[in-house]
């Protein structure tokens, strides 16, 4: 029989082996170098219209260009003459306006996706926001403009029905701080199109231009496991977000370094309340 004293002293360290293993390999915790990892600036040799995506980051791609100045002030028109009450003041300098897609969801679809509980667009019903089908029935200016814009993603990248989209001012000095958009509405992909304003887009550890006309798109790794932001807007900043495709998750996975984070929530374009 083996003395009380080995028993013990074996008992404490396979538990250190196996608490050691659990938290070196799950719950590492991040490196201080990885919490203070500098930005990489990404500055892809990208011609007009062409599709491009980053070697260091999977899943983002970024289009150059992809609308002209001229056809993006006639969305933006189109856009400033929805009623003023449907444009809500989500925080300060920044504003959100719902459209549906064309086609729309059918109503079943957006209770599924809980439209009507979004607190970024105010919690306006998905009956009162704007269709752009009816727009492009009515030949109003701007509204083939904004479904060639939904289209890109679907035609570029082959991601199928755009489920909602969303129209978003930030004044100047207003930014879009750290997040992942919230489930089941911010989708599984996620296009956005600047109309107006220059500024600096991060994914991750990445950082990129994104200028008026541009059009950037996030997926997977970039979508699921890294936070984007919309750094401060030197100037006026006007996008079309376009979500594509229903999420195969219920929640967020979680995040490399999380839990030593804490809850950062308040980021979040589309969190939930
Ligand atoms: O305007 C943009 O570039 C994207 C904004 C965004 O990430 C969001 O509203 O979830
Ligand atoms: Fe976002």
């Amino acid at each position: 029989m083996s003395p009380p004293g080995l028993v013990s002293a074996s008992a404490a360290w396979l538990r250190y082996v196996r608490n050691s293993a659990y938290y070196a390999f799950f719950r590492r915790a991040p490196s201080v170098h990885e919490l203070h990892r500098a930005h990489v600036a990404w500055v892809p040799a990208a011609s007009r219209g062409q599709v491009v995506s980053s070697d260091e980051l999977c899943s983002v791609w970024l289009i150059r260009e992809c609308i002209d100045q001229e056809a993006a002030l006639r969305i933006k028109a189109l856009l400033e003459k929805q009623h003023e009450d449907l444009w809500h003041g989500y925080e300060l300098g920044r504003r959100m306006l719902p459209l549906h897609a064309d086609p729309p969801l059918e109503a079943s679809e957006a209770a599924q996706l809980q439209l009507g509980t979004l607190d970024v667009f105010g919690r306006r019903p998905p009956q009162a926001w704007p269709r752009l089908q009816q727009m492009r029935d009515e030949g109003l200016a701007g509204a083939e403009e904004l479904y060639c814009l939904q289209q890109v993603a679907t035609d570029r990248l082959g991601w199928g029905r755009c489920l909602f989209v969303q129209a978003q001012q930030l004044e100047p000095g207003a930014s879009v701080s750290a997040h992942r958009d919230a489930l089941p509405f911010g989708g599984d992909r996620i296009a956005t199109v600047v109309l107006q304003g220059s500024g600096v887009v991060r994914v991750g550890h990445q950082s990129f231009e994104v200028n008026a006309g541009d059009f950037y798109a996030l997926a997977d790794e970039a979508r699921y496991f890294v936070e984007h932001e919309v750094q401060t807007a030197p100037s006026d900043r006007l996008s079309l977000t376009f979500r594509y495709g229903l999420s195969p998750h219920s929640a967020l996975p979680s995040m490399e370094g999380e839990e030593l984070r804490g809850d950062r929530g308040g980021g979040s374009a589309l969190r939930d309340v």
